[in-house]
């Protein structure tokens, strides 16, 4: 029997510690770290996060509009990416933010989640703005396949407030309406669901029910965005059993070298233990 996304996640947390690191291939960090804003410099930068991180680091986030904006060479280095930072053993939660009317979500579900797809990761992050239902093709498709889905609740940027808490007839807000529908999907999955939220740290006491997700909630905004470890605890208050800060940037910054990029992850992973519940890990 195959485990699913939740179970591996799980396994996962436990073993690596709560962390998951970006690889955002940003301009400015090519060029800081003496490498050539093209596709040969995307693959020396992976090539030098996945020997720094590949087995230590429980979720490893690639960015897909870095790899994207280099053409059909950067899709390239980003299959290869996946593939090998999943053989080091991190699980790959691919951010492409993907959302769409429901037969064309099957075909993204396709392309991320399919063991048939060169670009299948473990799990991806979608926008369930137009409607949660809407993403059904990629919660089969993660079933099927033992992937998982990271929806957007509340996200880490300014701008998103104003949609995301808008409040709705029934009397909810738009991201709680999307937290009851993730949550209904976890429900009685053991030990983890494989459903998750993406929820920022820099979002503030918003006031949501985070207490019957039964699945990861993924903490962006850590480090270059201004979040810190101890927001957590403000913004998921007792809900955090499950939370999984992610840092980008703020590690990165520390390359090229293999050493220093070690010992940054240490770092945040030492102050995310201080804060997250030990209870679950
Ligand atoms: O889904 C995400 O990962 C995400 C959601 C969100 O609310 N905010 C957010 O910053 N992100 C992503 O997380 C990463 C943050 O990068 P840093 O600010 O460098 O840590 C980027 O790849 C963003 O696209």
């Amino acid at each position: 029997m195959t485990k699913s996304f939740g179970a591996r996640l799980h396994e996962a947390l436990g073993h690596r510690g709560p962390l998951c690191v970006g690889i955002d291939p940003h301009p400015s960090l090519l060029t800081a770290w003496g490498l050539t804003d093209d596709a040969d410099g995307l693959a020396r930068f992976c090539e030098i996060v996945i020997e720094a991180l590949g087995d230590r680091v429980a979720v490893m986030k690639p960015q897909s509009a870095f790899f994207e904006r280099h053409g059909s060479r950067g899709v390239a280095v980003l299959e290869s990416a996946i593939r090998q930072l999943r053989d080091a053993g991190s699980l790959v939660l691919l951010d492409v933010k993907r959302g769409d009317i429901g037969s064309t979500v099957a075909a993204y579900a396709a392309a991320y989640l399919d063991p048939a797809s060169p670009l299948r990761a473990d799990a991806i992050t979608a926008s369930p703005f137009l409607g949660v239902g809407s993403l059904r093709p990629m919660f089969d498709a993660a079933t099927a396949h033992d992937g998982g889905v990271f929806v957007l609740a509340l996200t880490s940027n300014p701008e998103g407030a104003a949609v995301q808490r808008a409040v709705g007839p029934g009397g909810r807000t738009v991201a709680q309406t999307v937290i009851d529908e993730i949550s209904q999907l976890n429900e009685g999955a053991t030990p983890l669901g494989s459903f998750g939220l993406v929820v920022g740290a820099t979002v503030g006491d918003t006031g949501h029910d985070l207490s019957r997700v039964n699945g990861p909630i993924l903490a962006p905004g850590l480090g270059a965005q201004g979040g810190n470890a101890s927001d957590l605890r403000t913004v998921f208050g007792n809900d955090l059993d499950w939370v999984v800060p992610s840092y980008s940037r703020e590690i990165l910054a520390r390359g090229p070298s293999v050493t220093d990029l070690r010992s940054a992850t240490g770092d945040v992973l030492a102050q995310c233990r201080a804060v997250l519940s030990p209870r679950s890990r």
